[in-house]
């Protein structure tokens, strides 16, 4: 059988992902992905793990962010993840697999969460991206918007919601939305957020209820 020849862009993205210094550190640490670096600048900044929370992470696999936030919380907090893909299992990390999207998945996640218990919701989800700018853009929206109402479900008084948006068609709408509902609102582009990336995230805090 004859190998199939790379095209040039997908060379091109993996001599940058080798290169690419997150990658290599990741690597190092035993991180599942250098989208962990992400989180642990958005720690930094805005604090919004400590020992003992209750984390929902929404689009979990391959885990990294799972990683991060049970080390944070520690063996009292609790961390439920959620993924459309398998994810390996990580200690101290409750994994669902299921599509987010559908109401039996969500009735799942609620079913293993105690009422409005949750410290914060994060929400890397991102979808399969069809190179349709326009479809693109739809998709990941629906996709935040219901991560915002697993906010309404879950947070505590206070409670916090990091969540990766791209720039784009509904991004002021969902910014405006994300205000309504939380006291402080930062959008953030971490370092290890390649420069070319619409995406960003909103970093909410002081859940109103
Ligand atoms: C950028 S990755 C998340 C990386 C993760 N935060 C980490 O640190 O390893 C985005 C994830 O969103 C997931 N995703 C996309 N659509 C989803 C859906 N409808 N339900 C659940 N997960 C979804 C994808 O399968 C993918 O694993």
């Amino acid at each position: 059988m004859t190998k199939k020849k790379r095209s040039a862009s997908s060379s091109r993205w993996l001599q940058e992902h080798f290169a690419d210094p997150f990658v290599q550190q990741a690597q190092k640490l035993g991180l599942r992905s250098r989208a962990a670096f992400k989180l642990e600048q958005i720690q930094q900044q805005d604090k919004v793990f400590k020992p003992g929370m209750t984390v929902v992470d929404l689009g979990s696999a391959p885990g990294s962010w799972s990683q991060y936030s049970t080390g944070v919380v520690g063996e009292k907090g609790t961390v439920i993840a959620c993924d459309i893909l398998p994810m390996d299992p990580i200690n101290g990390v409750h994994f669902l697999q299921g599509d987010f999207r559908e109401e039996a998945v969500l009735n799942a996640l609620l079913s293993r969460i105690d009422g409005k218990n949750v410290d914060v919701v994060l929400s890397d989800m991102a979808p399969n991206m069809s190179g349709n700018d326009t479809t693109d853009q739809a998709r990941s929206m629906y996709l935040i918007e219901l991560a915002l109402d697993m906010c309404n479900n879950v947070l505590k008084q206070n409670g916090s919601f990091v969540v990766k948006v791209f720039q784009g068609d509904g991004f002021e709408q969902f910014v405006k939305d994300v205000r309504a509902a939380f006291t402080t609102v930062k959008i953030r582009k971490p370092d290890s957020s390649r420069a070319r990336s619409r995406e960003t995230y909103i970093v909410a805090t002081g859940f109103k209820i």
